[in-house]
């Protein structure tokens, strides 16, 4: 990508005839699986297991310390210093802001943040990352592609709850609600749209490509870290003979 584009990439509104608007489309029935999956419907209606809620804390804080992860690669990526200025500021959003949806749900549980969290990664959380970072060893473009899924999901599934529901304070989740459904957490979906929409502009027909399934991988991925979360997932072992 040259600098001249990059320039106008920085800071616009994702347009309804660039990649990632097709990518929407395309994968709109992806969306619909995540909105319906019934962790989130627990989340829409206060009625979550507090231990799936917990699971899904300690899962999420090792899925986004692996993201920052990526910004990593991303930085290495960057042409230039504005790119490097997205992912630095990007990296502080998740470090100073994202850890407040993960509050409101262990107050939901009662458990203190801190004993929220583990070590060990579940399967599908480590399968996700796995995903991430191989897409990091391609170009940015399918970087981006597979990390777009993330705020893209769950900022589209609050703005929407929020528009259709109008929680109010006494809803047990309605800070998580509240921080994925405002319009300021929306603008980084939106920034990310742009970022991605340019590079598919410069890209070949075979990177687009290859952006287009590291996306759908994500969404697939996003839709089994609710499943993983609300099945308690592990790694369990086949009983053996005695
Ligand atoms: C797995 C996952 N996907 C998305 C988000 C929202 N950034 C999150 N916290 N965790």
């Amino acid at each position: 990508m040259t600098s001249a584009s990059t320039e106008t990439t920085f800071g616009a509104e994702p347009g309804e005839a660039g990649f990632t608007a097709g990518l929407g489309k395309r994968h709109a029935h992806l969306f619909e699986e995540f909105w319906e999956h019934p962790f989130l419907a627990g989340l829409r209606d206060g009625t979550l297991a507090k231990e799936k809620v917990l699971h899904y804390v300690g899962q999420d804080n090792q899925y986004l310390t692996a993201y920052l992860r990526c910004y990593g690669l991303g930085m290495a990526l960057s042409p230039d210093r504005r790119w490097m200025r997205h992912f630095h500021d990007s990296a502080a959003f998740i470090l100073d802001d994202e850890t407040h949806p993960h509050h409101v749900m262990c107050d939901y549980a009662g458990v203190a943040y801190e004993d929220a969290q583990v070590e060990r990664l579940a399967p599908t959380a480590q399968a996700y990352i796995n995903h991430m970072m191989a897409a990091g060893r391609d170009s940015l473009g399918v970087l981006l592609a597979a990390l777009l899924p993330c705020p893209w999901t769950y900022t589209w599934a609050g703005a929407r709850f929020l528009a259709e529901a109008r929680p109010g304070p006494e809803h047990p989740f309605y800070g998580w609600w509240e921080f994925y459904g405002t319009r300021a957490t929306g603008g980084v979906t939106d920034r990310l749209r742009v970022l991605v929409d340019g590079l598919a502009e410069d890209a070949g027909a075979a990177e687009r490509a290859r952006m287009e399934r590291a996306f759908e991988d994500s969404c697939h991925y996003e839709i089994r870290f609710w499943e993983m979360a609300w099945t308690l997932e592990d790694w369990p072992l086949r009983p053996r003979p005695a």
